[in-house]
């Protein structure tokens, strides 16, 4: 099942542990429930230097693990902020010690290893209750120790172990933690169970070091292993060099394999640009593996390339999905890496890298390139020209590797900018873009990855940061992608999505909307790779699952889209109650849904500033006069300075049908049957002829038009006896025949004195009288502006300052299937639009 396909389905899989995991967690159930730790597949997490750096920090990471681990789970870590540096610095000091035979450098490191240790000491001390504080205190004195032994005695031999030292400390002391607080824990150390055959080329003993985690393990306690090292196949410690504690957390993953890793760090995300130096760089909530490898590859700061290579095997069915978040605001969405459909393969994104070399050989053409580019894996090569480009360490290697083929080889210095996205290399028209876009920068040239999903521009100049940024805007300026929600499939619901195809082939502010959810009362399809518009009925019959409103809203607070829309089309008072949440969550919504806009005043108003403070659109134009565009011609004499006096007219189409058509040759009750057919009345015809319908209509009007007033504040006239107000809505419709006598005497009554019955909404502000409103059945002069309608038309008419003495007149169709469906896609419309405006806005969290 894939994981982002429905709500339930997330929920399900949550359920979905194979039989070994259940017979791992059955004997640590008990502790779980009491740490709130859910069962859940495993998952690794690894916790960055700087997220472990402080007190206050390593407590964060332990909030973390509470509310996201369960005890099968694996916590990978880092050392505690710089003391890897710290370490390498010990080394580096000592070496010159050596070199330079200096007294006063040994005094140095004696203060340097003290400081290390006080460091240590004070986090130990600052977190741990006195029992452990004591027992860690004695394990971190001999290592100190031993430390200090290695430094002096026998330094070339240890190099690694003291580098070691970092992770050890870190994932002792963060299990000793969780042992007090959080849940059993043991802290392993990875040179204990991962074997890297090879130190350079990082070649792991798959078999072997799966087989020792398993022994290491100890179920029931939640396992905190360092990240960063390992062994290598004679014992010696080794490092996974820069990086390597990500690297670690995703081999761990495919020992285990987890289904997901998450990198908690200091950034909450990975972005289409460096965002310390390209402000309207987005977030990239997903990932592709290629491209985030591709990324890594060519500079991302906080991707490296080798930290995906355990996870992409293409002969494996199991996929572990990567996420990058910050553990500084666990929050915030962050990254997710892996196996995606089409949207999230529409990313692009840019970046560079300074401070390389152009190497051009005869030995880089045609077939002969091949040798080299295996032996130095160049960021680029173009095997025609006979070019590649590398980094300036890998000069002399080169230089050496030619020399002894007696070929002779140029260097000159240069920088590359690429942009990276699923199969960019193929696409003429992104290759087009991009050369547009360097156009200034004079590059030397452009060429396309290997795996295509990079266009790297060698540059003359280093990349500058103005470079960077109008690459960026040329790049990236149309891709906000917007994710559509359509709530309510029923009458109006199935129109809109059957006009939706259409629409986004023709409509350009559509281009980025993909439909990913649809919804009714009792079941969602989700899809974050984008349902097919072409198919959607057919998909949401087919794979609809039930859902709750707190799985909606979970999704909700994680979807990946930069803009997410949802259509109300509903009946629902429910639903319009979760509008609130929405938009306190940024999300915009188009609503047909009345409840919502003719709610309490306490309620609107909240609704209102909610979604004033959190930048979320509201449109609703199709509440009143369905597609008409009555709410839009409020809002511009309202916004242009003029004020409304008065509004009236006939706002329901349900009504307007039934009261034009009616001329008593049939029975009342029968049209109103063959209205509810045509789909022109509420989903229950009581709510229009309750008044209730217009009543709302006059408040979301009057609303609008700048008064407030609530629903008790219009006098409504019911046309529903009493007796049929309570029943369900099909025993209403089977007992509708017992409308008829009112009606048949209020129409013959009016006729006798050459005049027609209307529903009539009115209402009027005075400066001295106030406001008056009101929704009832009239009797108006046969020449009255409101008694010639075509049945169903709504006509709306408006006295204001500027109209005051010729009203102003809208009048058209007022409900039915195609217009209000055409009324919520120009509202679609209006809001894809404004959003390709709105720039992003970026949180700048540091980089590590
Ligand atoms: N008819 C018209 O001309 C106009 C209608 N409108 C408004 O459009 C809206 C829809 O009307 P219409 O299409 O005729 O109604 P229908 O009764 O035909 O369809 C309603 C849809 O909403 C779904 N629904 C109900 N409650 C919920 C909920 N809590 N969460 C999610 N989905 C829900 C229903 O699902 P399920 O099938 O599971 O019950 C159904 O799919 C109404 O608010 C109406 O006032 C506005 C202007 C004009
Ligand atoms: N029943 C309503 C439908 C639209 O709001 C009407 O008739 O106007």
């Amino acid at each position: 099942m894939k994981q982002e396909n429905t709500i339930l389905n997330k929920v399900n899989e949550n359920k979905a542990v194979s039989s070994s995991e259940i017979a791992d967690n059955d004997f640590i159930t008990e502790v779980a429930a009491e740490n709130k730790l859910a069962k859940h597949a495993i998952q690794v997490h690894k916790f960055g230097g700087s997220s472990l750096a402080t007190a206050k920090c390593i407590k964060r990471a332990l909030e973390i693990i509470r509310e996201n681990c369960q005890l099968n789970d694996i916590v990978v870590v880092s050392a505690n902020g710089k003391t890897t540096d710290r370490l390498f610095a010990l080394y580096s000091l000592v070496e010159r010690t050596i070199v330079e035979h200096t007294i006063q450098k040994s005094d140095e490191l004696t203060q340097a290893i003290d400081e290390l240790a006080k460091e240590q000491a004070q986090l130990i001390t600052e977190l741990l209750n006195a029992n452990n504080t004591k027992q860690l205190l004695l394990r971190l004195n001999k290592d100190i120790e031993q430390l200090t032994t290695w430094l002096t005695a026998d330094i070339a031999q240890h190099h690694n172990d003291v580098l070691a030292l970092g992770e050890v400390w870190s994932a002792r002391l963060l299990s000793a933690l969780l042992n007090e607080q959080v849940c059993p824990s043991n802290s392993i150390d990875s040179r204990d169970f991962l074997v890297i055959d090879n130190e350079h080329s990082c070649v792991v003993d798959t078999a072997l070091s799966a087989a020792q985690l398993r022994q290491r393990r100890q179920f029931g306690k939640l396992a905190v292993i360092t990240g960063y090292i390992s062994k290598d196949s004679r014992g010696k410690s080794c490092t996974l060099g820069r990086n390597g504690s990500d690297y670690s957390a995703t081999i761990i993953a495919s020992l285990v394999a987890a289904g997901n890793v998450t990198l908690w760090t200091d950034v909450d995300g990975i972005y289409s640009a460096d965002p310390r130096v390209v402000p309207s760089a987005r977030k990239l909530h997903r990932l592709p593996n290629g491209v985030a490898k591709e990324l890594g590859r060519l500079g991302n700061p906080v991707l490296h390339a080798k930290t995906l290579l355990p996870l992409i095997n293409p002969l494996s069915e199991h996929h572990t999905h990567l996420h990058v978040a910050s553990s500084f605001d666990a929050q915030v969405i962050g990254t997710e890496i892996g196996k995606f459909g089409q949207i999230a393969k529409q990313e692009l994104s840019v970046t560079y890298l300074n401070d390389l070399l152009l190497a051009q050989s005869v030995s880089f053409i045609g077939e002969a390139a091949a040798k080299a580019k295996a032996e130095f894996s160049p960021i680029c090569i173009d095997n025609q020209k006979g070019f590649m480009v590398i980094t300036q360490g890998q000069q002399k290697a080169l230089s050496d590797w030619l020399a002894s083929h007696d070929v002779e080889i140029t260097f000159k210095p240069v920088a590359i900018i690429a942009t990276v996205g699923h199969r960019v290399a193929e696409r003429g028209d992104i290759r087009a873009r991009f050369k547009r876009s360097l156009k200034a920068a004079k590059p030397l040239n452009l060429v396309g990855s290997d795996n295509n999903h990079s266009v790297i521009a060698i540059l003359p100049e280093p990349c500058s940061i103005e470079l960077l940024n109008t690459v960026h805007h040329e790049m990236t300026k149309d891709a906000r992608h917007i994710g559509l929600v359509v709530a309510g499939m029923g009458n109006i619901g199935e129109r809109f999505l059957e006009l939706l195809p259409a629409q986004l082939n023709k409509v350009y502010a559509l281009e980025n909307l993909h439909l990913v959810g649809l919804l009714s009362s009792k079941k969602a399809l989700i899809n974050n790779d984008g349902i097919d518009v072409t198919q959607a009925a057919s998909l949401f019959a087919q794979e609809a699952q039930s859902y709750d409103h707190e799985q909606l809203i979970s999704w909700l607070t994680q979807n990946p889209y930069d803009e997410l829309i949802v259509v109300d089309i509903t009946p629902s008072e429910d639903f319009s109650l979760l509008y609130e949440q929405m938009f306190s969550l940024g999300v915009h919504v188009i609503g047909a849904n009345k409840w919502a806009a003719s709610s309490s005043t306490a309620h609107y108003n909240n609704l209102v500033n909610t979604a004033d403070s959190n930048n979320s659109l509201c449109l609703g134009n199709t509440t009143v006069g369905a597609g008409l565009p009555i709410n839009y011609a409020i809002d511009d004499l309202r916004q242009s300075g003029d004020s409304i006096s008065e509004l009236s007219g006939i706002f329901s189409g349900t009504l307007s049908w039934l009261f034009e058509t009616y001329d008593g040759s049939s029975n009342f009750s029968e049209l109103l049957l063959n209205a509810l057919a045509q789909g022109i009345t509420e989903p229950d015809p009581r709510e229009d002829l309750s008044g209730r319908d217009v009543q709302r209509k006059l408040l979301i009007l009057a609303r609008k038009a700048g008064f407030e007033l609530a629903l008790e504040d219009i006098d409504c006239q019911n046309l529903v006896p009493e007796a049929l107000q309570a029943l369900s809505t099909n025993d209403f419709l089977a007992r509708a025949s017992e409308l008829d006598e009112y009606f048949a005497t209020a129409l013959s009554e009016a006729n006798s004195k050459g005049a027609c019955i209307r529903y009539v909404a009115r209402f009027q502000h005075n400066q001295e009288t106030g406001v008056s409103a009101k929704v009832s059945l009239e009797v108006l002069p046969q020449s009255d502006a409101f008694a010639n309608l075509t049945p169903c038309d709504n006509i709306f008419q408006i006295s204001s300052h500027w109209y005051q003495d010729n009203p102003l007149i809208i009048r058209g169709p007022g409900a039915g299937r195609d217009v209000t469906a055409g009324g919520l896609h120009s509202d679609l419309v209006k809001i894809c639009q404004q959003l390709a405006h709105k720039q992003s806005q970026v949180k700048i969290k540091g980089i590590n």
